[in-house]
């Protein structure tokens, strides 16, 4: 039989789910949000609300809990930016700063996604276009209230073209940037496409207006050939325009890559032409572009085929690009020392070994653009140990309804900016 209990939920979890303290136990329950009474299995799994929370509300996707995205979609957005700057703020106090000024704070709308990495599966009756599943297979994006109109609008026809290829034989992935020049579609498979498949596919990039198609062959990386280009591929960062190549990282938004580059260069000081910028983790240029009509910059990218990109570019612009494995071989403190300001923008992982360089390295100002505030914790912790404050910090929720969220911190060690910075943060947070 079943057993039931009526608990609290105190909290969310990083992962979104509500957090309930009992027994000396934590359980989390996907569905459920803080103040809430809720009536739970023994194993977390939500039965009923028992007590609403004020911020509830209406789900306004028909897939909402099926599709498995968008897991908060049943908070109201205002509360729902509320909770991440709080994470954000925590996890800033955590590593180790107590004043804090007031942060800034930016939230996309609906229908803003331009970039979507979904799975691909052959069914009895056609192809399912979907999410990839926590150990579950994708269900169709029949409605989708995230992405952008013009890449939703193409997944009907994109199940059309997949289900008449014969290389798509059980599982794909598809891949959609929504470049400046258009959608940029990266297909997967696991049997070699035949020339049948590469003809349906070039029609259809005709028909559809896509610049370019790329395959590979079960999304092993390095084997994207192009199967078809009938435009050139442009993707513009300010005043840079570059070529990528498939797939590349891209911000998930347009409206949060421009509060994103916005508060990056809020935080950077003044500059003039002679000062260096170093730039780490740069991908295909989203901030070396902005940063190069400020000062000249040496960006570092771990991405061989991003850092070509970013080079074919740089016409007429102030910065150098190398290709670097930021963690197997940091850019060493001896080397950042010339530089007025670190800019650093890197994966889920952090920077462990990266910022130990910049720390010793004693940089004046160092921007850190987070997308993960547990290894914002941890970098950030070093940085306070070596004399850093907080100058600047601005919360970006540019994946709307999910729990991800991502921040631009500028730490400072400069005198002026400290003085300064005391004065304004007296009855800051
Ligand atoms: C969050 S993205 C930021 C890219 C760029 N700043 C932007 O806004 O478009 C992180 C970048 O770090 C790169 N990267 C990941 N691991 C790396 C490593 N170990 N060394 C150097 N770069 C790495 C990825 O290729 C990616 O371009």
């Amino acid at each position: 039989m079943t057993m039931f209990r009526e608990e609290t939920i105190v909290a969310l979890g990083a992962a979104g789910d509500g957090i309930v303290h009992a027994d000396g136990q934590t359980l989390f329950v996907p569905g459920a949000l803080p103040g809430e009474t809720v009536r739970i299995r023994e194993d977390g799994i939500l039965d009923t609300i028992v007590t609403p929370s004020p911020a509830r509300i209406e789900p306004i996707c028909s897939l909402f809990g099926v599709c498995g995205g968008c897991s908060l979609q049943i908070l109201r957005t205002d509360a729902l930016l509320d909770w991440k700057m709080g994470r954000v703020e925590r996890a800033l106090r955590d590593a180790g700063f107590s004043a804090l000024p007031l942060p800034r704070s930016f939230q996309t709308a609906a229908r803003t996604r331009r970039r979507v990495d979904l799975a691909v599966r052959r069914v009895a009756d056609g192809i399912v276009i979907g999410l990839h599943g926590r150990n579950a297979a994708p269900v169709d994006m029949t409605s989708c209230d995230v992405i952008d109109p013009k890449l939703f609008a193409l997944l009907a026809p994109l199940r059309d073209v997949l289900a008449s290829l014969g290389a798509l034989t059980g599982e794909g992935t598809l891949q959609i940037n929504l470049l400046t020049s258009g959608p940029d579609i990266l297909i997967s498979t696991l049997q070699e496409l035949s020339s049948s498949d590469r003809n349906k596919l070039a029609n259809f990039a005709r028909l559809y207006k896509i610049p370019r198609i790329s395959w590979s062959l079960d999304g092993k990386t390095g084997t994207d050939e192009t199967v078809a280009q009938i435009a050139p591929v442009q993707q513009v960062f300010g005043p840079l325009t570059i070529s990528p190549p498939p797939a590349v990282f891209l911000q998930a938004s347009e409206s949060g890559e421009r509060a994103i580059v916005q508060a990056v260069m809020s935080g950077i000081p003044p500059l003039n032409r002679k000062d260096l910028v170093v730039e780490l983790y740069a991908g295909c240029g989203t901030l070396t572009g902005p940063l190069a009509e400020k000062a000249k910059v040496l960006a570092y990218e771990g991405s061989a085929e991003a850092v070509k990109a970013l080079r074919k570019g740089r016409v007429g612009l102030r910065f150098d690009v190398e290709t670097r494995d930021l963690v197997r071989q940091p850019v060493l403190a001896k080397d950042l020392g010339a530089a007025r300001v670190v800019v650093l923008d890197p994966p889920h992982t952090g920077a462990p070994r990266q910022i130990e360089e910049i720390a010793a390295a004693k940089v004046k100002d160092v921007v850190y653009v987070s997308c993960n505030p547990a290894a914002l914790t941890k970098d950030a912790h070093r940085l306070a140990e070596s004399g850093y404050q907080v100058a600047e910090w601005t919360v970006i929720d540019q994946f709307l309804w999910s729990a991800e969220v991502e921040a631009v911190v500028t730490f400072t060690r400069d005198s002026k900016r400290l003085k300064k910075l005391a004065r304004n943060t007296e009855g800051a947070l």
